[in-house]
């Protein structure tokens, strides 16, 4: 890494809880996003981010919101992206939102700078082929809460250097993340299995079999897991869980990912899930 800036493309669920997590680690960040209203929202929800940090993990608060805030940029604007060691996109699920982002910053950021890409489904190896230099590229699939997770899945597309490779995963190291390195296919490990589960759960409350409250209750309580898969799929954002199916489905050509379609109706409502207020919850 050349200098300690890190940019951070889109400031929507990940991009705000990253920042914070880069920011409290003492890099100075730019945290950017191409929606004006976006940018407005992002100091409340970086701020409801480390109040939650706070309380689930001791120690946290060692390091005051002000200070933190102090060392992010938020911007509209690409301006000081050219400086940024690291730049860690953030945008939308959607292939084209990813490869626009991808042309933009092949004429701004720094030959040497290296680029995480946060997907929950997408392969790395495609997305790192919309970049001039497909080995500096590695996706860095960080969970959801960002500051409260330590684990981070790490993917090698097919032309990841072992520098970026080492690169990255001293940089999430010094963030106090563990990262587990793997091969690329979509989905990778983590959504490949979560994807099956949060969707069948939604079958099952289609079905009338249950509702999301007792379908939670039953693999928390049953399978010892910290969150329902319903409760984990409002928190992800509804509209990001089926996009990743449709990736899933589209990649594998199986219809083991065929996306439940209560859940796209939810979607098609603008039942999100948290972002929302609603979702298989109220909030
Ligand atoms: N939400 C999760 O729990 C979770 C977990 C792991 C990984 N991911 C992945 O992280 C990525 C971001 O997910 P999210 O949940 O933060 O999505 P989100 O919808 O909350 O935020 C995405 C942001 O990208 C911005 N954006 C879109 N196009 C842009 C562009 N051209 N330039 C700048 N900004 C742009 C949008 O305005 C939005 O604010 C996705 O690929 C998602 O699959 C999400």
């Amino acid at each position: 890494m050349h200098n300690q800036l890190i940019a951070i493309i889109g400031a929507g669920v990940m991009g705000c809880a990253t920042a914070l997590d880069v920011a409290r680690a003492g890099y100075q960040v730019i945290l950017q996003d191409h929606s004006e209203s976006v940018i407005a929202l992002a100091p409340d929800r970086i701020r409801r981010e480390y109040r939650s940090a706070c309380f689930l993990q001791r120690g946290y608060g060692e390091v005051s919101l002000d200070v933190i805030m102090d060392r992010i940029s938020l911007q509209i604007h690409d301006a000081g992206v050219e400086e940024a060691g690291i730049i860690i996109e953030n945008v939308t699920e959607h292939l084209d939102s990813k490869r626009e982002v991808y042309a933009r910053l092949s004429h701004k950021a720094h030959p040497e700078a290296l680029y995480a890409l946060n997907t929950s489904c997408i392969s790395v190896t495609k997305l790192a082929s919309y970049l001039p230099d497909p080995g500096r590229a590695i996706g860095v699939h960080l969970m959801n809460p960002v500051p409260v997770k330590t684990m981070v899945e790490v993917i090698k597309g097919q032309h990841t250097t072992l520098e970026t490779e080492q690169g990255m995963v001293a940089f999430l190291e010094s963030l106090g993340k563990n990262p587990v390195v793997i091969e690329d296919l979509p989905g990778f490990v983590s959504n490949r299995l979560s994807h099956l589960l949060m969707n069948e759960a939604a079958f099952i409350v289609q079905d009338g079999i249950a509702t999301a409250e007792q379908v939670d209750a039953i693999m928390k309580k049953g399978f010892n897991y910290q969150m329902g898969p319903l409760e984990t799929a409002d928190l992800i954002g509804l509209d990001t869980v089926v996009h990743s199916l449709k990736v899933l489905y589209d990649s594998y050509q199986d219809p083991k990912f065929r996306c439940c379609p209560m859940l796209q109706k939810m979607v098609d409502a603008g039942q999100w899930g948290r972002k929302t207020g609603q979702g298989f919850y109220a909030y």
